[in-house]
């Protein structure tokens, strides 16, 4: 298996707060990467310079062999998309699903004009989406929905690495099973390497392969699903697995809860 992403000592400051500590990690092609780790601990932070949003004071972001500098080209940019929590804050309320996927289709050159349409009903379709929603904005959309649009729109420029932010934490229990169900397929249809943040340890156990636990912007551990489920390496992640309440995503855990 070769390594699809490797960040090396990546620290960011906000002020005077080091909120990312000379962290380094590795995610290999077509697996995913859970990442946990309590409020405030720099998950985001880490999603957020991985995907080019924020800079680091020091360290680098390398994807496959190619150290992506502090000010990446559109081609670099579309190689890894995120998604997040809330994906009305990317969307332009006034246009339609048609010209969100569009716009991506088009800025980024992966099909030409006489194709776009096409496209759009394809990627509707693997998110598990009638074409009938091409004419319609996001707010006619439930939350669910709209995580799937946000979901095909990040497919649509055929990312290298798919980063996903809690994006499943604002949504209903019965909603959060069927958008994992859906990453989980589009996981095996489309080979996707993914990092994936979570705080709720259930749905990490449901879509990972990996574990990373990050603790006061330090990762503390990287392991496998099964060792951090069953033998944790470390005090601070036996800590975070018995704190689990029981709660209803019990459903998403294959048991683990
Ligand atoms: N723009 C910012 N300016 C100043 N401090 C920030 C900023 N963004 C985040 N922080 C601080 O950096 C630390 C890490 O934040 P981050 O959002 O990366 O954590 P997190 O693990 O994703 O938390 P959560 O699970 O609550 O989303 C926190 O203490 C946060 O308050």
């Amino acid at each position: 298996m070769s390594t699809a992403l490797r960040i090396e000592d990546l620290t960011v400051h906000y002020d005077h707060f080091t909120a990312l500590d000379k962290v380094s990690l590795e995610i290999q092609q077509h697996t995913t990467l859970g990442l946990v780790g309590e409020s405030g601990s720099g998950k985001s932070t880490l999603a957020r310079v991985i995907a080019g949003l924020i800079s680091p004071v020091q360290g680098q972001v390398l994807l496959g062999s190619q150290n992506l500098g502090k000010k990446r080209s559109r081609e670099q940019h579309k190689k890894i998309q995120m998604i997040f929590q809330n994906p009305d804050s990317s969307f332009n309320p006034k246009h339609t699903i048609r010209q969100i996927l569009a716009e991506a289709l088009l800025f980024h050159q992966i099909v030409d004009r006489s194709h776009v349409d096409r496209r759009c009903k394809e990627l509707l379709a693997s998110v598990r989406m009638d074409e009938s929603a091409l004419g319609r904005y996001p707010h006619e959309f439930s939350g669910g929905q709209r995580q799937r649009i946000a979901i095909a729109r990040a497919l649509s420029v055929e990312p290298s690495i798919l980063i996903a932010d809690e994006p499943t934490s604002a949504l209903d229990v019965s909603v959060q099973l069927s958008i994992l169900e859906l990453f989980n397929k589009l996981k095996s249809e489309l080979n996707l390497t993914m990092l994936f943040i979570s705080h709720d340890l259930g749905v990490i156990h449901a879509i990972s392969d990996n574990v990373a636990v990050m603790r006061q912007g330090r990762l503390v551990e990287v392991n496998t699903k099964e060792q951090f489920f069953t033998r944790p390496s470390t005090a601070y992640s036996r800590e975070l697995l018995s704190a689990v309440p029981k709660m209803p995503t019990s459903q998403l855990s294959g048991g683990f809860l």
